[in-house]
């Protein structure tokens, strides 16, 4: 199957095409520091941007968060931008705003065309309906995703969330696992090739911690659309920086063709 026919096009960066794409999160707790890190960031030229927003101390102070999310989308000008909310069930930091506060602040920054992609996790349920007809409305692209930080699920576990997420209608399906053995590690990315033979959607995958390496760097051979790497700061174990999965990718690309 040609993996471009699900390709989305984001400004003007096509995931889940041909070439990889690298995301480099920005994890500052208040605006100065968030701003700071994406323009280093930006410097290294990811494809894409990840605010991880549950990090920032003002998530509470919905003006704030959205003037840091305009400051941001000057900052990356056409590099689209990731707006993550990851909740501390999934491995996010505590942070005081209970579930629907999550949701209004999600559809506020939205509405207020700073950012291009939202992250929503999988674990919401039906409410994610909701979200997706507001996103709809407002041309964002909807990440449905589910983190297993204590370990790594059977892969048809992993399999049945990436099919629920495009039946909820997921822009881009996303499961992170923590493999506790190689075994795990094949589990993810057989689990990868399956869903991407099979779903109409791009996927983003990813094995945390040191054992996940490999998916980060080879993990789009299977069908992992975006590999998620340091620009500044790392927002979850195992990540590694730009430069060096750039140098690997190119490897790859040159040879695994
Ligand atoms: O979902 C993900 C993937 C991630 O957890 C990783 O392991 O690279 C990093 C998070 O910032 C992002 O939201």
């Amino acid at each position: 199957m040609n993996i471009s026919l699900k390709a989305i096009k984001v400004r003007n960066t096509w995931i889940g095409g041909n070439e990889p794409c690298i995301c480099a999160p920005v994890v500052g707790a208040d605006a100065e520091q968030v701003l700071r890190e994406a323009a280093e960031v930006c410097r290294k030229q990811p494809d894409l941007l990840e605010w991880r927003a549950d990090f920032f101390r003002a998530i509470d102070d919905q003006e704030r968060v959205l003037a840091t999310a305009n400051g941001l989308r000057n900052i990356a000008g056409e590099i689209p931008i990731l707006f993550t909310i990851r909740s501390e069930r999934e491995g996010g930091q505590p942070i005081p705003l209970n579930e629907a506060e999550v949701r209004r602040l999600i559809e506020a920054i939205c509405r207020s065309g700073a950012i291009d992609l939202v992250d929503y996790e999988l674990a919401y349920g039906e409410r994610i309906a909701d979200v997706r007809r507001m996103t709809e409305e407002c041309g964002v692209w909807l990440v449905v995703s589910r983190h297993y930080f204590d370990g790594t699920p059977r892969k048809e576990t992993l399999l049945a969330d990436m099919r629920q997420a495009e039946r909820y209608g997921a822009d881009i399906a996303k499961v992170a696992v923590m493999p506790k053995s190689p075994e795990d590690v094949l589990v993810l990315l057989q689990a990868t090739e399956e869903a991407r033979r099979e779903l109409a959607i791009p996927l983003i995958t990813m094995a945390m911690g040191g054992l996940g390496a490999i998916t980060r760097l080879a993990g789009w051979l299977f069908g992992s659309a975006v590999t998620f790497a340091v620009g500044n700061q790392s927002s979850a174990p195992g990540q590694i920086p730009i430069d060096d999965v750039r140098t690997v990718l190119s490897i790859l690309q040159t040879y695994s063709r």
